[in-house]
């Protein structure tokens, strides 16, 4: 399904502007992710789309077709939502049916259906269960399958992962990828988890307060931030960015200089990521000192956390046996194609 959001804005009665003139086309066919932190607005997106609330200016296409005004069965949509009620007096097998029974799909299609769809989420052995029979992960995996089975062309998910523990969320995530690849349907998955967004995404949209500060493919996002929040918010660890001045092609911060030639004098901030730090001999030319504070080994990785006046920063190496022992400098090389920088008073992306 083509979707376009036109100058849609939401502001709820008691004042509280949840989205802000939002532009957001895509296509048939993308893992769309909407990603912020709390209170962005998501939620407030996926429900305008699905038709569960009516947005206070601007329209949603569908296909080219203006269903501002559709109710929410009319527009075709699967949902999965974070408490995926399932009817608890009716079966797994009658859970998936439910949506085939309602379009009153005849018997023998609708088994093939429903066992299909069992089969693709590998939940057969469960159809006879009630849900108070199912662990959380399997219990997800039907809602899922319900709301795929009827074959929807577009499926809204809002934070459907948030109920499992750790390691179900990152197999259900594989599952949902691999979902998506075989049934080739659009899919609009909310989520404030970076990492979920990176990995699922066909592309993301980024909210914040309201309004949409990036839309891009994944790798883009992470490689050009539009600005520093986003720098700061993308990424395990995040970029470090450090507040100063450019004076004669020379980053000056709190207890450090780098080179940073072309760009003008005045306040800036400067961003690197912990992975493209470099570490360096002391006797190099162009050395940062920094002192260690502390260090977690998180396998394959190290991560060294280092301390200089008023600036702090990470850096990331992997597979790296050295030894860091706490309050020892540590010498580090900024590469100059690693830099970012963002303006000191918008926080928007430089040049
Ligand atoms: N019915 C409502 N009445 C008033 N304000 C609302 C209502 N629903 C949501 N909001 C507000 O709108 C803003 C956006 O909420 P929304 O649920 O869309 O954010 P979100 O990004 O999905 O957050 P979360 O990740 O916490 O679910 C928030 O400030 C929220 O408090």
């Amino acid at each position: 399904m083509a979707i376009v959001f036109d100058g849609v804005t939401k502001a709820f009665p008691d004042g509280t502007v949840a989205l802000q003139a939002l532009d957001l086309a895509f296509e048939p066919g993308e893992f769309l992710v909407l990603l912020g932190p709390s209170g962005s607005g998501k939620t407030t997106a996926c429900r305008l789309l699905a038709g569960l609330e009516r947005p206070t200016a601007g329209r949603i296409l569908v296909e080219g077709r203006d269903v501002t005004d559709l109710p929410p069965r009319l527009r075709g949509m699967g949902m999965v939502f974070q408490n995926y009620a399932l009817y608890s007096h009716k079966s797994v097998y009658e859970n998936i049916a439910y949506p085939l029974r309602i379009r009153k799909m005849p018997a023998a299609e609708l088994d093939r259906c429903v066992r299909a769809m069992a089969e693709l989420l590998e939940i057969t052995r469960y159809l006879d269960r009630r849900p108070s029979q199912l662990s959380g992960g399997q219990a997800q995996r039907v809602a899922v399958a319900r709301a795929l089975v009827w074959q929807p062309s577009l499926c809204l998910m809002d934070e459907p992962l948030s109920n499992l523990d750790a390691l179900l969320r990152l197999h259900m995530r594989t599952e949902l990828k691999r979902l998506h690849r075989e049934l080739k349907k659009t899919f609009v998955f909310v989520t404030h988890d970076q990492e979920e967004a990176m990995t699922l995404a066909t592309r993301v949209a980024v909210l914040r307060e309201g309004a949409l500060v990036q839309y891009d493919d994944p790798r883009e996002i992470y490689r050009r931030p539009a600005n520093r929040f986003i720098a700061e918010f993308i990424g395990r660890p995040a970029m470090n960015t450090f507040d100063g001045d450019v004076r004669g092609g020379v980053f000056h911060a709190n207890g450090f200089t780098c080179s940073l030639p072309g760009k003008p004098d005045g306040p800036i901030v400067l961003g690197i990521r912990p992975e493209q730090i470099q570490l360096v001999d002391a006797s190099a030319g162009d050395a940062i000192r920094f002192a260690i504070d502390v260090v977690e080994p998180v396998e394959p990785d190290v991560l060294i956390f280092a301390k200089s006046e008023a600036n702090a920063l990470i850096v990331r190496t992997v597979n790296d046996d050295r030894a860091y022992d706490p309050g020892q400098p540590l010498h580090l090389r900024f590469p100059p194609a690693a830099l970012h920088t963002f303006d000191a008073v918008s926080g928007a992306r430089l040049p």
